[in-house]
């Protein structure tokens, strides 16, 4: 699958290990955060993030930040996007099946690397059930059609 990341200055170390971790998965991985420690403004990585996912560039994403809030609410901004932050395994797996969530979010400040693994794990291998869900993704489409 073509994943991509983003992440701001506070998730540099994380980020890599998800990629190595990814990239171990057999996954291709595309990199949209900051190399650098330096600080910069996770808004604008997490729009970019929500574009590619939004336009097709990759088939989903991992953000993160310190909390992983700030960046998700910024790729949740972009129409078709559904980022969900996760700190737990079973939450990771639930935004695949009922949320169908095509981005996926934690805090570099909030989980240690194994956990950060093992949320993506979980998500990555879970899959939407449809159904009754699909219908509640639907209404998150005109909920963006009336606020354009
Ligand atoms: O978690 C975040 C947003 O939700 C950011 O990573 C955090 O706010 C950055 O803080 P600082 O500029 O103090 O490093």
């Amino acid at each position: 699958m073509k994943i991509g990341i983003g992440n701001d200055h506070s998730a540099v170390e994380l980020k890599y290990q998800i990629v190595a971790y990814l990239e171990e998965l057999g996954h291709e991985v595309v990199n949209y955060g900051t190399d650098s420690t330096e600080s910069c403004h996770y808004p604008e990585i997490g729009e970019k993030v929500g574009n590619a996912v939004a336009n097709g560039e990759v088939e989903c994403a991992v953000l993160i930040c310190g909390t992983g809030v700030g960046i998700s609410i910024a790729a949740n901004k972009v129409n078709g996007v559904r980022a969900a932050v996760c700190s737990d395994c079973a939450t990771a797996r639930l935004v695949k099946q009922h949320n169908n969530a095509n981005i996926i979010a934690f805090g570099a400040r909030i989980v240690g690397v194994e956990l950060a693994k093992d949320i993506v794990k979980a998500y990555l291998d879970a899959e939407f059930e449809g159904g009754r869900h699909a219908v509640r993704i639907a209404m998150f489409t005109d909920i963006e059609n009336r606020n354009k």
